[in-house]
């Protein structure tokens, strides 16, 4: 099999994405969400592989800018639309792409690469670690009862048209991008991305809603969700969907909490994707009635090591010699010397000895601060070399608020 790997031109696009349709199960998505990743499509960043006119593999990359601990925010590479023809897999494609791609992003000057998964188990091997985790829930509204801190009264709340509210939506997200790591600043045109809800994902339930949180007039906070209705013999047993929500302070999202609660009708409320370290879980009265569930979010790549670990702060002090291994990216390989602190940080190559040992994965585990280097020492995967150094490192690499990214691409 010969194949050519090459960057995508824009009249190939629609087999293109076809593959990756495909690669997907092959159910076609509604017109307005292709034409939405069509325009998000980066043309230059995109690569196809090629066997004849049939393509069989494909890849993008967004140029996304990410928060990192800190508040920083950095260019990253959002690795996107990967996919192998099924006639054409396990025989190196995916591979191919990923090692043109990686070299791509570091002649770009980008220092990071970060990616949602549709299997966990797919890139550790090019250098990825879990470095956002979220959490999934479905509170039993039945008996599970909300405690809302005092003043939460003084927010009130307006349904508002989804479309219409967009603007003020956006403004708040803008607003908490910067307060957390793993989020990413939204482009006008991804500011589209909330607005896609078409009817055939929805499984009977409603078109989403909106409500605004509001005080003195400003808005404080939103949530979008959808309601699906249904009844059991004792009665209603509907549930409410929450696909976003965000609040500027805690009496917002103490307000939104409550409301998606206490909707009429419903029994449970369910949300995929929220931070491990969000509000709910302290608000309500049982934890347990509301399984929560953990799985990996943001899958985080250190492109260049020095580049990477200069670009967050941290927030204790920090001077420690790092021995990395990278096979994919070699270029990373050998003894780092990491010393910072919450102003800044400088990550230079010595030949010192090394105080821990552990691969480029581990480091973008850890580099949002959500997995703690003690964490992935107890599992084997960093060694100490010098007493003191892993915890020293591992509270220094730490973030008071965890990792997140709110929504997959
Ligand atoms: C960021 C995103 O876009 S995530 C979306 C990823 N795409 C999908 O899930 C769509 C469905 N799947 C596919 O299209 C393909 O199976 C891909 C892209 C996951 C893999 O493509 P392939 O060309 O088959 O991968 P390739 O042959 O380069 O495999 C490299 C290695 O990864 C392993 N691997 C590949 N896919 C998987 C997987 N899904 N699970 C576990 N291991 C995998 C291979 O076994 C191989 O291991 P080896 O080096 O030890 O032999």
């Amino acid at each position: 099999m010969t194949t050519e790997l090459r960057v995508l031109d824009p009249s190939e696009w629609d087999r293109w994405y076809g593959v990756l349709e495909l690669a997907f199960g092959g159910v076609a998505e509604a017109p307005e969400e292709r034409q939405l990743w069509r325009d998000l499509t980066e043309f230059d960043r995109s690569l196809g592989v090629w066997d004849g006119d049939l393509c069989v593999g494909t890849a993008g990359a967004f140029s996304f800018r990410l928060t990192v601990p800190g508040g920083a925010s950095v260019p990253a590479g959002g690795v996107t639309m990967v996919s192998v023809a099924g006639t054409h897999r396990r025989r190196g494609i995916l591979t191919s792409m990923m090692r043109r791609q990686l070299d791509d992003l570091r002649a770009a000057g980008e220092s990071l690469a970060v990616l949602t998964a549709s299997e966990p188990e797919i890139y550790g091997r090019f250098g990825y670690g879990v470095g956002a985790y979220s959490a999934h829930a479905v509170i039993d509204t039945n008996r599970v009862r909300l405690t809302v801190p005092e003043g939460t009264d003084e927010v009130s709340l307006r349904l508002a048209d989804l479309t219409e509210s967009s603007a003020l939506c956006e403004a708040v997200y803008a607003r908490l991008v910067p307060a957390r790591p793993g989020m990413l600043a939204r482009r006008p045109e991804w500011e589209r991305l909330p607005l896609i809800d078409p009817a055939a994902d929805r499984e009977g339930a409603s078109p989403r809603q909106c409500v605004l949180a509001e005080r003195d007039g400003e808005v404080v906070g939103f949530a979008h969700y959808a309601i699906k209705p249904d009844w059991g013999y004792a009665g209603a047993e509907g549930s409410v969907n929450v696909h976003q929500l965000m609040g500027l302070d805690p009496l917002a999202e103490a307000a939104l909490w409550r409301y998606l609660c206490s909707v009429d009708l419903a029994s449970t409320v369910r949300f995929r994707s929220r931070p491990v370290d969000d509000a709910w879980q302290h608000l309500v009265s049982d934890v347990r009635r509301c399984e929560p569930t953990l799985r990996d979010g943001l899958h985080v790549r250190l492109v260049e090591v020095g580049a990477a670990l200069e670009a967050r702060t941290y927030q204790a002090p920090v001077d420690v010699v790092f021995e990395v291994a990278d096979a994919f990216c070699p270029w990373n390989e050998g003894r780092w010397r990491l010393t910072g602190d919450a102003k800044g940080a400088v990550c230079v190559r010595t030949s010192d000895p090394a105080d821990l040992a552990l691969s480029v994965r581990e480091l973008g585990a850890a580099y949002l601060g959500g997995t703690s280097l003690v964490s992935l020492a107890s599992a084997g995967r960093v060694r100490e070399l010098r007493d003191g150094a892993l915890v020293e490192a591992s509270v220094a690499f730490g973030s008071p608020v965890a990792p997140w990214l709110p929504h997959g691409f």
